[in-house]
């Protein structure tokens, strides 16, 4: 009863830890664009704008707001120290000169690639998640699922190109999670809903991002029957070549960045765990 609930948490504390390792490679990018601009290292705005973001995400997903706050500023702080600056920075510390960034933003190659083989040793595949995210209550999943794909699909959906696809019901399943969702787009939202979906495109928690990272392309993965569709076969092609045409290059470079992480993270562990090299 309780080991795999315990299981469940080591999964998500592997994750948390697996993304603040992927924070701090973005923080040490944003530092040199930072430094070859001229720009001090600290931003009071960015700052701001990123607790009232989580602010606003805490109270959508029922989190307690100084839980997220703490945890915002305790990423902040680090990113800080990350950047060579003292531990409170809110002082008027001066901005790192060029060329005198602290050693702990230059992690070198050896011990990125350590702590990597570690955690990914750590990841556990996507069927060990399945208990856990099935208990999630199904309104998190939705809020979760909505959130992501309006932003990856903000330029199509504000273009008008998924109107075929207005009052259709697309379903995402993903065996390997246990999860199956339905959407349906509402005017220029797309929603998750309980009805049943028309047409399904079923792939692996792995496959999937793979293909939203655009790391392995769409007619690669149903050639290789890595993805599937079911159901009403012109709604499922139509989804299909959207897919294909969608304007990648359009996605924010942020969600792209982070998509690309995530997924070559997920196919490491997903090889690590089959014990290829
Ligand atoms: C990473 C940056 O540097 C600092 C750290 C921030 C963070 O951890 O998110 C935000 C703003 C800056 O004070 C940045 O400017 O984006």
């Amino acid at each position: 009863m309780l080991a795999p609930l315990r299981r469940g948490i080591d999964g998500l504390d592997d994750a948390l830890l697996l993304l603040l390792a992927g924070r701090r490679q973005l923080v040490a990018a944003a530092a040199a664009v930072k430094q070859r601009q001229g720009l001090p290292v600290r931003d009071a705005g960015r700052e701001a704008r990123i607790f009232a973001r989580g602010k606003g995400l805490a109270r959508r997903l029922g989190l307690p707001s100084e839980l997220a706050r703490r945890q915002l500023a305790l990423v902040i702080d680090d990113a800080c120290r990350q950047q060579g600056l003292a531990p409170d920075p809110g002082q008027g510390a001066p901005p790192v000169a060029p060329g005198s960034l602290s050693p702990a933003m230059t992690p070198s190659a050896s011990d990125h690639s350590l702590l990597t083989r570690r955690l990914l040793r750590g990841f556990p595949p996507p069927a060990r998640w399945a208990a856990l995210l099935r208990r999630l209550p199904p309104s998190w999943q939705a809020r979760v699922l909505e959130a992501a794909v309006a932003r990856l699909l903000a330029q199509p959906l504000g273009a008008g190109q998924l109107d075929f696809m207005q009052g259709r019901r697309l379903g995402i399943e993903v065996p390997d999670l246990g999860l199956c969702w339905v959407l349906v787009l509402d005017g220029s939202r797309l929603r998750a809903t309980d009805a049943p979906a028309e047409a399904t495109v079923r792939g692996s928690a792995t496959d999937l991002l793979l293909l939203a990272s655009r790391l392995e392309d769409a007619d690669t993965l149903f050639f290789q029957r890595r993805l599937e569709l079911t159901g009403d076969t012109e709604l499922g092609l139509t989804a299909r070549n959207l897919l294909d045409r969608l304007p990648w290059e359009e996605v924010p470079l942020a969600v792209r960045i982070l998509l690309n992480r995530g997924a070559r993270a997920a196919r490491a562990a997903r090889r690590a765990h089959r014990g290829e090299a």
